[in-house]
């Protein structure tokens, strides 16, 4: 295949840069708890300083693999499909997606919705970052909405956000994980006087799974 040959398959999103796959439960958000399997698709370029998957960004780095070998492998694991990144809205989701659903799997995506909503999907989760926020579209179809505590600040900007998800939309506050010792008794303030949110953690990390 040619360089261009490759680049088209890319754009149309029939092949993605797999940055990793892998069977575990989920860690964060309304399906906490629930095993399910990840793609880790590469290529960011939101740029969020305390970003845990840093070595995501650059989608040059990731083999551009066929959609076809990525649900061959999810169909062997799960029945709940978690597309991540990386933003996976990057890149083409209406091919991936009617091919998982056409397995009979339910298609979860993680994503900062900075990009065109594509895909068909059954739960959004989406994840606003103030340095390229979301489309309209996303706000209206977004299931959850889980905004990142990092500072006081971010209690501001995930009120804004919450503003704009639509009414049935799960409302979550995530620590950061390097400040989670500072900012979580602030969260627990923060969600006991005002309960139309829960706190989300990074369960996982505390299991030490992937
Ligand atoms: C790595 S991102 C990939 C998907 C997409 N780019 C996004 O940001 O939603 C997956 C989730 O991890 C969250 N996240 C990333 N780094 C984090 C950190 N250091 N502490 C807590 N949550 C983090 C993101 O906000 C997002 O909800
Ligand atoms: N177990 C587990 N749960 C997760 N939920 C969202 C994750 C992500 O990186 O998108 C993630 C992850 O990386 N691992
Ligand atoms: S948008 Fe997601 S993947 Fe991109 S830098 Fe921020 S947390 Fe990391
Ligand atoms: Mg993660």
């Amino acid at each position: 295949m040619t360089k261009s040959e490759r680049q088209a398959l890319l754009n149309k999103g029939l092949l993605l840069p797999l940055m990793e796959e892998f069977y575990t439960i989920q860690g964060e958000g309304f399906h906490k708890g629930t095993a399910a399997y990840f793609i880790r698709v590469g290529g960011c370029d939101v740029g969020c300083h305390w970003c845990d998957v840093k070595e995501s960004w650059v989608a040059e780095l990731h083999p551009p693999t066929a959609i076809e070998s990525i649900v061959a492998h999810a169909t062997k694991y799960s029945k709940t499909i978690v597309v991540t990144g990386g933003e996976p809205l990057m890149w083409n989701m209406d091919p991936l997606t009617s091919k998982l659903r056409a397995e009979g799997l339910q298609t979860h995506i993680e994503t900062s919705g900075a990009y065109p909503l594509t895909g068909q999907w059954d739960w959004i989760c989406l994840s606003p970052k103030k340095r390229k926020l979301p489309t309209h579209e996303v706000y209206a179809k977004a299931h959850e909405l889980k905004c990142i505590i990092f500072n006081k600040d971010d209690f501001r900007f995930a009120e804004e956000q919450a503003a704009k998800v639509n009414t049935n939309c799960k409302l979550y506050l995530q620590p950061e994980w390097s400040k989670r010792d500072k900012v979580v008794p602030d969260i627990v303030d923060y969600v006991m006087a005002n309960p139309k949110w829960k706190v989300s953690l990074q369960t996982h990390k505390y299991l030490n799974i992937p």
